[in-house]
Formats: structure tokens, C-alpha cells, sequence
């Protein structure tokens, strides 16, 4: 059994991650301090309750299990919440990453998969799809953490032979279509999961942030991946860090965008809810998000070339109809659970 640590695996990602790693034969152990993720759908997996700023805890772990690899999806994730602490978010973030490494150099693992994200890019300024070697402009902590994590990664192949790859996520979206894991942020801020909340009454509407980017129905462009296809991609990245030859010791870092190369228009999101759904419901115009780039598209071409991946349901319908599947029961019950709480 080829065991993979899997940091933040209760989490959104990372749970599809565990799920994509199980089906290509690996046993991945769940690293996770639950403090934004969730035992339930997980129940089959092996999951240690623990904290990545807790080196004891990480030495445990390494000492548990024979740990092959490793993938580091834990994080904060909330780019506006980072602005307000952003201390929080670089001792996680950061901190977390730099205890981790010091675990794997200890126990002699040496490859890593590492969640990056587009955040890194900051406000590109053309509409053209991103390569990876663009400038680097984070413009909040989030994005400057996940920018730090990866020069880190950089410097410790370059020191010590650790061999990581940087996956920089565009939108993630979507939930697994057996139906058992989803989109669980709370609180949530991403648009898909925001405007279900609009379709099924949990929330009186939903706002589109800004209608006047020069895009072509004035509203922000995203490129929307789905959370099957980021967590295939974590897989073909492991396989490629573990057929990698040459001399003991050779250290390896690369960084790859995972998207679409196509983007979708926030009234283009809405729209394909609104279709899945069935639902009508109130679209307000309000005024831009500080911080939203109007335009964020990937070029993959090097994570398909490279990697030799391939995303097959991140078309913009099957991601809206499985997170409608998995979300709408899932706000449905919470909803439920918050009425009979107001009547006890
Ligand atoms: N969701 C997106 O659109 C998106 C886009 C780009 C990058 N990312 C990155 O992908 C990763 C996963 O994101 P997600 O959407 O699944 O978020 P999530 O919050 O659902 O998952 C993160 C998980 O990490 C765990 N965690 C956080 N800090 C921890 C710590 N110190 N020790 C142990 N566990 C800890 C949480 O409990 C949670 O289960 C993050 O690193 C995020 O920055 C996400
Ligand atoms: O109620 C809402 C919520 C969002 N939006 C818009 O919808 C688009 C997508 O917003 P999300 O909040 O869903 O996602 P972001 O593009 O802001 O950010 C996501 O993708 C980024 C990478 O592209 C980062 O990784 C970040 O962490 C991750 O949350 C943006 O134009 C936003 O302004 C709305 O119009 N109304």
C-alpha cells in the first residue's frame, strides 16, 4: 500500500483529491484539523485529527504510516478575511507549510503536490488565457502566502532535493457525482454555491459585483474547473514527481495552471444555475468586489502537456447540474435543521 498524507484532505479539494487517489490504488491518510472540514463522506478513509503548525502531531503521523508522498491542501482560504488578518493567514499558510517540510525532510519524503492558486497572478492585465510565466502579483495576504509557500518549495528542492509541484487553481467548482462530498465552506463566498442558495430560498438574492468590466456582458470572467478534474490532476502530478529520474537527492520544483482556457461571465454562472435549477429568483446589480480582476482565464496547456492531464466535466453545465445535486439537498437540510432549531 502506497500511503499519501493528505493535508486538508476533509476539505472541499482535498476530499476529492482522497477519493481520486483511492481509485488510482493509493491509501491516502487524511491530515486534517477540522477546522473548516468535515468527517462525513469520509468515513472509508484513514483520518488523523491534527494540526500542520503542530510539528509533534506531524512527526506522529509520519511515524504512524509509511508515507510515500505528501499533498498540502490545508490552508485559509477566504482572500478578504486575509486583508483583515492577515497574520492568521501566513502562520497557517506559510507556517503550516514550513513544519510540514520539516516533517517530510525528517521522515526522508521528498515529494510534494502543492495547492497554489490563480490568486498568485493578482490583476493581470489583459484578458489573454495565463501562462505560468507571467509576473507574479499577489494583491491580498492570501495570494502573497500561497506565493511564499511556493518560493519556499523552490528553495528546499534547490537545498535539500525535495521534488514539489505547485498546482495554481482557477475556479473550483462542482462535487462528485456519486453525490457523497461537496462544496462545504462556511461561511460561503463563491459565486456557484451562492447563487444555489438564491435558487432554493436561503438567500433573497443573489448580487452581481460590478456590470461595467470590459468584458462581454459587463460582468466578471472565470474560468470555472471542476473539483473532479483538480483532483485528477493532483494525481497525475504525484505519478509524474514519482517517475522522475536522475542522480539521489536531485531536488525539482515546476508550477502549473489547472483551468479551461475558457471563461464564463458571472450572468453566464447565474444563467446555468437558473437552468439546472429550474428555480427563478432575484439577480441584484451591485457594485464591484474590491480586488476582482475583470478577466481570469488559465492556459493548462503545460499541465496537459506536461502532466499529460486532461479535464472532462468542467463544462460550465455538468459543473452547475453536480454542484446543484450535492448542494441543493445539502442547503435544503441546513435549512431545515435552523427552523426546528427556531421552534425548540
Ligand atoms: N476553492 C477554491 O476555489 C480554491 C482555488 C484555488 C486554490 N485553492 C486552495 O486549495 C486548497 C483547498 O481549498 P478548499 O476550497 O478545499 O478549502 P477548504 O477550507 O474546504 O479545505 C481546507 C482544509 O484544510 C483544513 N485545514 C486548514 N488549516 C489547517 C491546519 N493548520 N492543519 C490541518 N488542517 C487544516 C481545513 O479543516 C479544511 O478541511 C487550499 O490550499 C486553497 O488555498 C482553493
Ligand atoms: O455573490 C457573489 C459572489 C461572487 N461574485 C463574482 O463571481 C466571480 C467569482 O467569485 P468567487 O468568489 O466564486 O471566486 P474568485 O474568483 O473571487 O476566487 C476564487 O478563485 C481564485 C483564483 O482564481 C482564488 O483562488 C480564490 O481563493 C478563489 O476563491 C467574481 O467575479 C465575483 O465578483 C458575484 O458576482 N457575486
Amino acid at each position: 500500500m502506497t500511503h499519501i498524507l493528505v493535508t486538508g484532505g476533509a476539505g472541499f479539494i482535498g476530499s476529492h483529491a482522497c477519493t481520486a487517489l483511492r481509485d488510482a490504488g493509493y491509501t491516502p491518510v487524511l491530515f486534517d484539523n477540522l477546522s473548516n472540514g468535515h468527517k462525513d463522506g469520509m468515513e472509508d478513509f484513514i483520518l488523523i485529527e491534527g494540526n500542520t503548525r503542530d510539528a509533534a502531531a506531524l512527526d506522529d503521523a509520519f511515524s504512524r504510516f509509511d508515507i510515500s508522498a505528501v499533498m498540502h491542501f490545508a490552508a485559509f482560504i477566504e482572500a478578504g478575511e486575509s486583508v483583515k488578518d492577515p497574520l492568521t493567514f501566513y502562520d497557517n499558510n506559510v507556517g503550516g507549510t514550513v513544519s510540514l517540510l520539516q516533517a517530510m525532510k525528517k521522515h526522508g519524503v521528498r515529494d510534494m503536490v502543492f495547492s497554489s492558486t490563480a490568486a498568485v497572478y493578482g490583476e493581470p492585465a489583459g484578458t489573454e488565457p495565463l501562462v505560468e510565466s507571467l509576473p507574479k502579483a499577489p494583491i491580498n495576504p492570501y495570494g502573497q502566502s500561497k506565493l511564499a509557500a511556493e518560493h519556499i518549495l523552490q528553495d528546499c528542492a534547490a537545498a535539500y532535493g525535495l521534488r514539489a509541484i505547485a498546482l495554481r487553481y482557477f475556479n473550483a467548482a462542482g462535487s462528485h457525482p456519486a453525490g457523497h462530498i461537496g462544496e462545504r465552506h462556511d461561511p460561503e463566498t463563491h459565486l456557484i454555491p451562492l447563487v444555489i442558495q438564491a435558487a432554493i430560498g436561503m438567500r433573497s438574492d443573489i448580487k452581481i459585483f460590478g456590470t461595467d468590466y470590459p468584458t462581454r456582458d459587463g460582468s466578471c470572467i472565470r474560468d470555472y474547473i471542476h473539483v473532479c478534474d483538480l483532483a485528477e490532476a493532483h494525481v497525475c502530478a504525484l505519478e509524474y514527481l514519482r517517475k522522475l529520474d536522475g542522480p539521489a537527492g536531485t531536488g525539482f520544483f515546476d508550477a502549473f495552471n489547472l483551468g479551461t482556457k475558457t471563461g464564463y461571465s458571472v450572468r453566464e454562472v447565474i444563467d446555468a444555475v437558473r437552468a439546472v435549477s429550474g428555480a427563478s429568483f432575484t439577480v441584484t446589480e451591485a457594485e464591484r468586489r474590491a480586488g476582482d480582476p475583470s478577466t481570469l482565464v488559465a492556459d493548462p496547456t503545460r499541465a496537459q502537456s506536461i502532466l499529460g492531464w486532461q479535464a472532462f466535466r468542467s463544462d460550465l453545465a455538468t459543473i452547475a447540474a453536480d454542484a446543484w445535486a450535492y448542494l441543493a439537498p445539502y442547503y435544503q437540510s441546513k435549512m431545515a435543521e435552523k427552523a426546528g432549531a427556531g421552534h425548540r
